[in-house]
């Protein structure tokens, strides 16, 4: 059987320990030959590339791993580029959560004024990796995680549409294990669902179990009891803001009973219950910078001090498991069913055929075929064209380095009170991404 070569770019993500470690279960069905970590801060990937090495040694030592912050070597002779960059790294994730609640607006990493200032700095980062994938290994397919991927997806749509590049998103991975628990089901892969929106911004509208038949007034009447938690308590090993946001799902789920909502709907529909309830001091950047990247920086360290990963307590997650189920479907054809963010063109029947839609597709080796969802009412389709809308004029003003367009993404934005509070935000977010964004006129 043919073995894979992979590249990782964001080698020095917190997610790449859960990639490799994924990958080495999938090895008998996916077998991997050799492995690329691809970062433009090579201190930050070489403690996560050395902890690596020692893993793969000891679990795989066939399996050939290299370093590099050299695009011609990271990108030259690989099948597959995961890419999960953040440009900015969590420093700018800060300035994009707190600067928006600053002015009393939502600081969300992807949603609203944080997600438009971290999607102008991710799309200059991503399209330089599509374009080094297509000159050094131009079969290779981009299966791309970097957020905001709704920015970015309608940045590649716009950009490279002749990109192989593949915009997917572990949110709904998450949730429907949580459904998943609530039904007394052992995963997520014990039903098919039916679910439409643009990404962080969807609906489930059918869940059917392996016969085939519907289980979704259940997981409705659950949801709209215990939002995504098993009876209203504390999921067990969730942090506490995950914990909030998956009971906040069951206020988020009463503005439609007869479907179950993504969890970043809650950012959308109850801003001011958002905002009041932030701490404008310590948000979930840093949280993470004091959880995951401690813990997954920490573990890394302690491998390569003690030059063993026997004990580690680093471990895969909903991140690894759906990139690694994509892989396979391109590389053999599985006509896996899968939520892909893909280019609408019919899909939802009475909606933009341009927007980046997140609906069911079958994945094969010539990548995704999206399924028909049909007509969407009226209260989704709205917030989603209002939504679209900002995400499309974001890459307008990123193309064309306009202030205006941005100032209007902004203004459209469903978490922005007003054209004054979008402008004082836009001019706090330009004085803090001049690193990053192009000059706008
Ligand atoms: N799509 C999803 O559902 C989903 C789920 C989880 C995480 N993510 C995304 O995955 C990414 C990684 O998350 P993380 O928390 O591990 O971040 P992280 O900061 O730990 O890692 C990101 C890495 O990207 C590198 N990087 C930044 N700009 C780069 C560039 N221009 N070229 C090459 N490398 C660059 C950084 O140096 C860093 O090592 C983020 O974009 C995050 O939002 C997406
Ligand atoms: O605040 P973070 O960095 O912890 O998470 C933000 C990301 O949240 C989602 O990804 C989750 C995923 O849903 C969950 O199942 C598990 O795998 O953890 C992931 C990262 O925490 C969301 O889909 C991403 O887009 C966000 O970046
Ligand atoms: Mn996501």
């Amino acid at each position: 059987m043919k073995k894979f070569n992979i590249n990782i770019s964001g080698g020095g993500s917190t997610f790449t320990p859960g990639i490799i470690l994924m990958l080495l279960d999938y090895q008998k069905e996916f077998p991997i030959d050799t492995i690329k970590f691809y970062d433009n801060d090579g201190e930050r990937q070489k403690t996560i590339a050395d902890a690596c090495e020692i893993l793969l040694k000891e679990r795989a030592p066939e399996i050939k791993l290299i370093a590099t912050t050299d695009p011609k070597e990271a990108f030259t002779d690989v099948d597959f580029v995961m890419a999960h960059i953040r440009v900015g790294k969590y420093a700018m994730r800060e300035q994009d959560e707190k600067i928006p609640l600053k002015h009393g607006v939502v600081g969300q990493e992807t949603c609203g004024p944080g997600g438009i200032a971290y999607g102008m700095r991710s799309i200059p980062g991503v399209l330089e990796l599509v374009d080094y994938m297509e000159k050094y290994s131009p079969d290779a397919w981009m299966l791309n995680y970097s957020n905001p991927a709704a920015i970015v997806a309608e940045a590649t749509r716009k950009l490279r549409p002749d990109a192989n590049i593949l915009n997917i998103c572990d949110m709904p991975i998450g949730i429907e294990e949580i459904i998943a628990k609530t039904q007394g089901l052992e995963s997520r892969k014990d039903f098919e669902v039916d679910y439409y929106g643009l990404n962080h911004f969807g609906w489930w509208t059918d869940i059917r179990d392996k016969n085939g038949n519907s289980i979704l007034d259940k997981v409705t009447q659950h949801v709209s009891r215990y939002g995504y938690t098993m009876g209203g308590d504390d999921l067990p090993g969730e942090e506490a803001s995950w914990n909030s946001t998956f009971k906040k799902a069951k206020d988020v789920q009463h503005l439609d009973p007869e479907t179950v909502p993504n969890t970043y709907l809650k950012y959308y529909l109850y801003p001011d219950y958002e905002v009041a309830h932030a701490n404008k001091e310590y948000t979930r950047a840093n949280e993470v910078m004091d959880g995951r990247e401690k813990f997954v920086f920490g573990e890394c360290q302690s491998i390569v001090e003690k030059g063993t990963a026997e004990d580690t307590k680093l471990e895969t997650d909903d991140h690894a498991s759906y990139i690694v189920d994509l892989a396979k479907a391109i590389a053999f054809n599985t006509k896996e069913r899968m939520l892909m963010i893909v280019e609408n063109n019919g899909a939802i029947v009475n909606f933009d055929p341009t927007a980046m839609v997140e609906v069911p597709c079958l994945v094969g080796s010539k990548g995704p075929e999206k399924l028909v969802v049909g007509e969407i009412p009226r209260f989704q389709k709205s917030l989603m064209e209002q939504q679209v809308g900002v995400e499309k004029l974001v890459v307008e003003a990123f193309e064309e380095k306009s202030y205006q367009k941005l100032w209007q993404a902004l203004t459209l934005s469903k978490t922005v009170p007003s054209a004054k509070v979008a402008k004082d935000i836009l001019d706090d977010l330009i004085e803090a991404n001049k690193a990053y964004w192009p000059v706008l006129k």
